[in-house]
């Protein structure tokens, strides 16, 4: 292996995700084949509730599968009420998060001032411990501070430039996140505040005002940013119907499918409320990449000579060993990155240098499941060899300010799931490193845990371009695995801290046990 991929391989990693904030008791997900914990009981007697050993798992699939015809969905439907009125104050769901985190990217977007004070605020201990005291219960009504710094943020964004921005909805919700609080709780005080401070908020009068703001601004003296402004305004209006939903309980956040098997015979956890994505989606403002840049192959015998097919030649010092599969199997592990085939070759989908696009038409079967100690996890329901692809790791790509920026709120919430692209990138490039965000936006294999003793390895792929930035990641077994085991990464966690309950004899941080 050389140095380079070496290097790559040990930043590959999922960020750690913090068990407590992503395991919450909403679920609004209507699932087809939820297992849980009444639905094994009632078909599985034989079946203890606190194990996950191999043998009860098996039988409980076994069970299950007889189960599976007679029933449609095992999941009581009455759980799927008003999910939202549920949501307890201690708990973020992942779509909360999400809207969040959009509605502070749109304020950062209009007031360059206010992301610096709410970054400030957000890195500031006295925050931190505020949104502890309100975690633990300790403060149960907005107090005096509270209402002063949300009145302050109010009067700074009256003195910014753009002063038709001041009341927005936009701007309260980042604030409710600021605090830690269910945005239901700070929905009065908005209003007390807003009844308290005179400004005309009638629309027409409003768009009047605007205009005269912006006219008496030199820097904004021309028609054609005039205009550009009351654009951008009025898709803001429409941006507060999206996140009505943050504030009205009576409000329903979209019924969302989970495309995979749910077992959990360990508690009563639902999964998180997530969006499940087959292939990774782009942030509106990360520019894709040009695909006319791509190269293409002209092999006229479907890629057969390995030797060469122009895109198994690309420039990667890894390739130099030769065409990294056998029989659609990787045939060694010490691989820098894929490039398949793409649409502009000469070749059909038959051709050898597609495995992962030939796989991923055949997906696996997976299941989540709650495990004892880790969390939610991943298994495979059926036998998988050493070599094949197993599933592509998915979310939303983001550049690196939007993900400092997220991350700003991701970590005080103590939720992150970030995959960096970051393959044959040195340090000093960091800023165009792109990531997958696959906190909301997210694939099975955000639930993959983490083993010392890994059964995937990850793989960055590329298909329709070559764009280094754009690397896709690609999970394969690293050995055979068996049907019904969890599937595993290594997170190459550097840090000692780590509370690693992988359970294998290899465990580097077992003395955190
Ligand atoms: C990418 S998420 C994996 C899915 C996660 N278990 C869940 O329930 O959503 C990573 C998080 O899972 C938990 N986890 C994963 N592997 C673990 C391990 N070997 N030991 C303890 N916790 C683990 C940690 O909380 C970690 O932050």
């Amino acid at each position: 292996m050389n140095e380079r991929s070496n290097k790559s391989k040990k930043d590959y990693r999922l960020e750690p995700y913090p068990k407590h904030i992503i395991i919450n008791k909403i679920q609004t997900q209507t699932h087809f084949g939820i297992y849980n914990n009444n639905s094994i009981a009632s078909s599985s007697s034989n079946i203890a509730n606190n194990n996950d050993g191999n043998d009860k798992v098996t039988a409980a699939l076994i069970d299950y599968t007889k189960n599976e015809q007679r029933n449609t969905s095992l999941l009581d439907q009455n759980n799927n009420t008003n999910q939202f009125k549920k949501c307890s104050k201690d708990y973020f769901t992942p779509r909360q998060i999400y809207l969040w985190v959009k509605v502070l990217e749109l304020i950062v977007h209009l007031s360059k001032d206010l992301n610096e004070k709410l970054n400030n605020d957000f890195i500031s201990n006295k925050w931190i411990n505020h949104r502890n005291k309100i975690r633990k219960g300790l403060i149960t009504n907005i107090n005096e501070d509270e209402k002063l710094l949300i009145q302050s943020y109010i009067s700074e964004i009256h003195s910014a430039s753009f002063k038709e921005i001041s009341f927005s909805w936009e701007l309260i919700q980042a604030i409710s996140a600021i605090i830690f609080r269910h945005p239901n709780q700070v929905y009065p005080l908005w209003e007390e505040i807003k009844s308290k401070i005179v400004m005309n908020l009638d629309p027409e009068d409003e768009k009047k005002n605007c205009v005269e703001v912006i006219i008496n601004k030199p820097i904004l003296n021309s028609t054609m940013i005039v205009k550009n402004k009351l654009d951008e305004l009025k898709s803001f209006r429409a941006v507060d119907e999206r996140f009505a939903e943050l504030w009205d309980p009576s409000i329903q956040p979209p019924k969302l499918k989970c495309p995979y098997d749910i077992m959990n015979i360990m508690d009563d956890d639902m999964i998180p409320q997530l969006e499940f994505i087959k292939e990774n989606i782009v942030h509106p403002n990360v520019k894709p990449p040009n695909l006319l840049e791509n190269f293409a192959c002209a092999c006229a015998d479907n890629c057969q000579k390995t030797s060469v097919c122009q895109c198994m030649l690309i420039d990667d010092d890894s390739q130099d060993e030769g065409f990294p599969f056998d029989n659609d199997r990787l045939s060694r592990s010490d691989i820098g990155a894929i490039y398949e085939c793409n649409s502009r070759c000469n070749c059909d989908m038959t051709c050898p240098n597609r495995v992962i696009q030939r796989s991923k038409k055949l997906p696996k079967k997976f299941q989540i499941f709650k495990t004892k100690e880790k969390g939610w996890g991943v298994r495979s329901l059926q036998f998988i060899k050493e070599g094949e692809f197993v599933m592509e790791h998915v979310g939303e790509v983001i550049d690196a300010r939007i993900a400092s920026l997220r991350a700003v709120c991701y970590d005080k919430l103590d939720t992150m799931s970030y995959f960096d692209l970051d393959y044959d990138f040195d340090k000093k490039e960091r800023r165009k490193v792109l990531s997958l965000d696959s906190n909301y936006w997210c694939g099975i294999s955000r639930f993959l845990n983490h083993s010392c003793n890994a059964n995937l390895i990850t793989i960055p792929f590329f298909v329709e371009n070559k764009d280094k930035r754009w690397q896709r990641i690609a999970f394969f077994a690293q050995r055979d695995i068996k049907a019904f085991s969890e599937l595993t990464l290594d997170y190459k966690i550097e840090s000692d801290e780590f509370d690693c309950y992988c359970g294998s004899q290899y465990c580097r941080y077992t003395k955190n046990n």
